[in-house]
């Protein structure tokens, strides 16, 4: 172990995937659709050829018009004009009802994906909690959770299918076209390469690097922007407004350069696209006006063959069109790739197992969250029934055998028992059944006062909760705001002080009635008076209960029926 600050996906510096290997495994998670995806390529491929073939027929008809008049000879026509204009019509409408159709079935794949995912990356971080999240970059996590997901949706709607129909249409048009003269199929084959294919390679790999630095910059700012908005009151008190503001002014317009390259290689990418498109619809004029004169192909022919390759470069222009985009989209599926495989540091043990708390042992514990040992060779016993108080300098590792108690962690020598049960077998469900763990800073969820003492037991009623927070002395507080228990409490807790903030944690822990109660510096925001409150009522109302209590106050500490000393990694 000791390994508890590795890093994370949402940390940037990891190696970079090859493209092709992570559109491969983003594909991966297509199977279960993949009925709707073929659909989508069906439906795609018979709406562009019903696009190309509505120009080719368009043409058709006014060579059949100029024939009629006697201008030009015709030839070789499959239609006549009244069957040619009847075909418009159909595929006119055809044209729409098979790109809705297309459109349909990417976006259904493409949001059924992202719930999957959605859901996916939950599941990891919570696995991954708290161990691998603790001190990580929040905004980072945000925008892989939100931007990230979101830009996914460009991959699965309009990536997948657009690239699939691409080559089935370019394949059609080469045959159609080679039909037509073996050699304006060969130039709509090179065409099709060009801009499909060496184009977007060639600007990929140039636009690689801009795009996946811009996606980093943009969760590093996320994160720096929650930094500031968390330590508004710092920043004001110690007037460093003007260098964060100076800081964030600088990281914005070093985005807004990263966006403008991005523009740049868009405008690039398009405009020689465009170029490329002209060129080869002029090299097929020009093949074909050859063919005419060398007496090989009708004039109809010329027009023909022409008007078609320029109507079909509706697919691999879009194909082309994805090389700005797909670096991002990339670099966001390489993120939540990476996270989807990160291991977490603990092992949850799965299944349920009915235990009823005895006593807890820790025996020769050593454990470091990094290369520095915090505990080394530490043991103590907690007997049932009990209340042990821990006391020891700052930094010495007092919380730190809470969280190796509640299994945040596990150590890297020694045991640590529930009864007889080692809490690296015990089910993890079980094992946080027994404990309920009261942390030095309580987080409060923006919701009322009620609720937020409510989530330590699901489905607790009004009275209990009112009984936990008169337990908690913090029932006369909690009457006396305007809207009593229905008060709502800002976000983090940040309307109530931190003495309301820590009874609202211990009100939370006699409320969910657990056997093994783990208090870590509850009483350190209280006043004297409110510290005696809290003491007594832990004395009355934890009779039957375990309780170990982390301290430096001695006051505190006297409720206990015992006191480990810890130096720095050992107990006395
Ligand atoms: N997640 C973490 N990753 C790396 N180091 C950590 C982590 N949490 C705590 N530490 C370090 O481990 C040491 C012990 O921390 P711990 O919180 O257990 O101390 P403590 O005795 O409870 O201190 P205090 O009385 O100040 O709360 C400290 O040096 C701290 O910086």
């Amino acid at each position: 172990m000791g390994s508890g600050r590795e890093e994370i996906c949402v940390n940037q510096n990891k190696k970079r995937q090859n493209g092709f290997f992570i559109m491969l495994q983003l594909i991966g998670l297509v199977k279960p659709l993949i009925g709707i995806m073929i659909l989508a390529v069906v439906l795609g491929v018979l709406g562009y050829l019903c696009a190309i073939f509505l120009t080719v027929i368009s043409s058709g008809e006014v060579i059949l018009l100029l024939a009629k008049a006697g201008v030009i000879a015709t030839g070789g026509f499959w239609f006549s004009l009244k069957s040619g204009a009847v075909l418009l019509i159909i595929m006119a409408i055809a044209r729409g009802i098979f790109h809705y159709g297309e459109q349909y079935c990417n976006h259904f794949i493409a949001f059924k994906l992202l719930a999957k995912i959605r859901h996916q990356v939950f599941e990891t971080l919570r696995k991954l909690c708290p161990a691998k999240l603790e001190g990580r970059e929040k905004g980072n996590l945000i925008s892989l959770i939100t931007s990230d997901v979101e830009l996914l949706e460009v991959f699965y709607a309009h990536t997948i299918s657009p690239i699939a129909i691409a080559i089935i249409v370019s394949l059609v048009m080469v045959v159609f076209l080679g039909h037509i003269c073996l050699a304006a199929g060969w130039v709509a084959l090179v065409s099709y390469l060009l801009i499909g294919l060496v184009l977007p390679i060639a600007l990929g790999k140039t636009g690689a690097s801009p795009g996946v630095e811009y996606r980093k910059e943009f969760g590093s700012l996320n994160s720096f922007v929650l930094d500031c908005l968390y330590g508004l009151d710092e920043t004001i008190q110690y007037e460093g407004g003007v260098k964060r503001t100076r800081e964030i002014i600088s990281r914005s317009q070093s985005l807004g350069e990263k966006q403008k390259h991005l523009n740049h290689m868009e405008s690039l990418q398009k405009g020689l696209t465009n170029l490329l498109v002209l060129v080869c619809s002029v090299a097929m004029l020009l093949l074909m006006t050859g063919q005419y004169r060398a007496g090989t192909a009708e004039a109809s022919m010329v027009f023909m063959a022409t008007i078609a390759l320029m109507g079909s470069f509706g697919p691999v222009i879009a194909l082309s069109n994805l090389s700005n985009n797909l670096n991002q989209t990339l670099a966001c599926g390489q993120r939540i790739l990476d996270l989807l495989k990160e291991e977490p540091l603990v092992e949850e043990v799965p299944g349920e197992k009915k235990v009823q708390f005895s006593d807890a042992k820790v025996e020769n514990v050593t454990f470091s969250y990094e290369e520095e040992e915090i505990l080394k060779n530490f043991s103590m016993q907690i007997n049932g029934g009990s209340i042990v108080g821990i006391h020891g300098p700052s930094g010495c590792g007092k919380s730190t055998i809470l969280k190796l108690l509640m299994r945040f962690w596990d150590v890297d020598r020694g045991r640590i028992f529930m009864g007889k049960d080692s809490i690296r077998h015990l089910p993890s469900k079980s094992l946080r059944g027994m404990e309920s763990y009261v942390t030095q800073e309580t987080f409060l969820f923006h919701d009322t006062i009620a609720n937020n003492i409510g989530i330590g037991k699901l489905g607790a009623t009004r009275e209990e909760i009112i009984e936990a927070a008169r337990a908690a002395s913090l029932h006369d507080a909690i009457v006396s705001f305007p809207e009593g228990y229905d008060t709502m409490v800002g976000e983090n807790g940040d309307t109530l002080s931190g003495g309301e903030r820590q009874r609202i944690g211990i009100a939370r822990a006699f409320l969910s009635d657990r056997d093994f109660l783990l208090l870590d510096e509850p009483t350190s925001n209280l006043d004297a008076l409110n510290e005696g409150i809290i003491l007594k009522s832990l004395k009355e109302h934890c009779l039957d209960k375990t309780i170990l209590l982390v301290s430096h106050r001695r006051s505190t500490l006297q409720i206990a029926d015992e006191v480990v000393e810890m130096n720095r990694g050992r107990g006395t």
